[in-house]
């Protein structure tokens, strides 16, 4: 017996048109894609019209677990993410200890098999504790189903480090992914460096302090041979520079996370200053950076949406701004937000912001996933693109509540997500 997805309208994603389809699903694969299946011996549930999209992809979440459990588990972030719409999570190594042993590869992949709800691909560590030292044993990561490499959560400082890191996986066929932070200019700054930190009287965080490590890793990249990545892009420079190394043909590609395209730095102006929610890295920055956030992702520079899912403890998000954590949670909410914002106000078609969610990471990273086809694994969500609802955390599967969008009333809700063949979140 089967499951049969009755009236649903597949989302097009070469013309954008939502289709009437009905799909069937046996054991973790598509069987049919079909404008009628006849549900007769199968398990059915009636779409009533709503979106069938891909399940997501996120290259960049925090799931915590080993060491951070009060934060979040892999457990409830995976739960998070079905609910958000996505069926395949790729974790960042800076829990304690930091994902860099094959051994801690291998603890993910089996407490996902027992605790997951969806696909969860980790990351191992560039250098041994990402202390910034030594390198780890990088194809030893590989072959214990590593999917890259980074330090994220820090930058690399030393640049000869780098290149050997980059040189060791150029050779391996394994991106490097890159959180951009010259920490000689982001110095104790909490937030954008410019003129509401000047207000406050906050220590800033410069855009420079990004896209200098993001010029020097591009050259690095060019001279390797290496696939780089680059992580939560907020700077204007930042976006230009990627748009240089495209246009070398560089295996150079982006991300950007909804908050960074949706924000500015006056969130901390407006809000109390001391409300440690609105504190992220990299910083929040100014409408100039937002924008070309925004044309960075439209023309392709940018080539995927990632949440940088980085949840925290109430008590630790309560401490003063300056030494508060940083980081925003993201799953649950970053479709519907940017479907909203985005879409709503006609500055993406619905078609092209889904590619950025699915089959543009599959592709970027080499995941067998994201595009909806007879005989591929059973990964997908659906969508309600017309109920709004509010942002509330009463409703959150994620341990953190440290989100600025609290109250927003957003659209573009998944109901319904199955992660290879299995439903992972239900709602309405
Ligand atoms: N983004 C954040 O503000 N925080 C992340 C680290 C990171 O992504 O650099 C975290 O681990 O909390
Ligand atoms: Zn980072
Ligand atoms: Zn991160």
């Amino acid at each position: 017996m089967g499951l049969v997805l009755k009236n649903g309208r597949l989302l097009n994603l070469e013309t954008g048109e939502l289709q009437a389809t009905d799909i069937l699903i046996a054991g973790d694969r598509i069987e049919a894609v079909a404008e009628q299946i006849e549900a007769s011996g199968h398990e059915a549930i009636d779409l009533q019209g709503k979106a069938i999209l891909p399940g997501f992809l996120d290259m960049h979440v925090h799931l915590r677990q080993p060491g951070f459990e009060a934060k979040e588990t892999i457990e409830t972030g995976t739960a998070a993410a079905a609910r958000g719409g996505f069926t395949t999570v790729a974790c960042m190594p800076n829990t304690r200890p930091v994902i860099d042993s094959p051994e801690l590869i291998g603890y993910i992949y089996e407490t996902t098999a027992k605790e997951g709800s969806c696909t969860v691909l980790p990351y191992g560590a560039i250098t041994k504790g990402e202390l910034g030292e030594e390198l780890t044993d990088i194809a030893a990561l590989k072959a214990a189903g590593a999917i890259g490499i980074t330090d994220d959560g820090v930058g690399v400082q030393s640049s000869s480090m780098m290149r050997e890191a980059m040189r060791i996986a150029a050779s391996l066929d394994l991106p490097v992914v890159i959180h951009s932070e010259d920490e000689d200019l982001a110095k104790d700054g909490c937030m954008n460096e410019g003129v509401v930190s000047k207000r406050l009287g906050l220590p800033g965080i410069p855009g420079l302090a990004e896209s200098v490590m993001i010029a020097r890793d591009i050259l690095l990249a060019e001279e390797t041979g290496a696939h780089l990545h680059v992580c939560h892009i907020s700077d204007a420079w930042s976006v230009d520079l990627v748009r240089y190394a495209k246009s070398r043909g560089l295996k150079v590609t982006a991300e950007v996370t909804p908050h960074h395209l949706l924000l500015t730095e006056e969130i901390i102006d407006r809000t109390d200053a001391q409300d440690a929610n609105m504190k992220v890295n990299p910083p929040i920055r100014t409408e100039k950076d937002r924008q070309a956030c925004l044309r960075g992702l439209l023309d392709g520079t940018i080539d995927m949406v990632a949440t940088d899912h980085a949840p925290h403890t109430e008590e630790e998000k309560k401490r003063p701004f300056q030494t508060a954590p940083f980081g925003f949670v993201g799953l649950e909410i970053a479709f519907p937000l940017l479907y909203t914002e985005l879409v709503e106000t006609g500055q993406i078609a619905l078609h092209e912001l889904v590619k950025k969610f699915t089959i543009n990471p599959a592709n970027v990273f080499k995941i067998d996933r994201g595009v909806i086809a007879v005989g591929n694994v059973a990964d997908l969500t659906i969508v309600d693109l017309e109920a709004e609802r509010t942002v509330t955390v009463e409703e959150f599967k994620t341990k953190g509540r440290n989100t600025p969008f609290l109250g927003k009333k957003i659209k573009g809700w998944s109901v319904l997500t199955i992660n290879q063949g299995r439903i992972t979140y239900r709602g309405n």
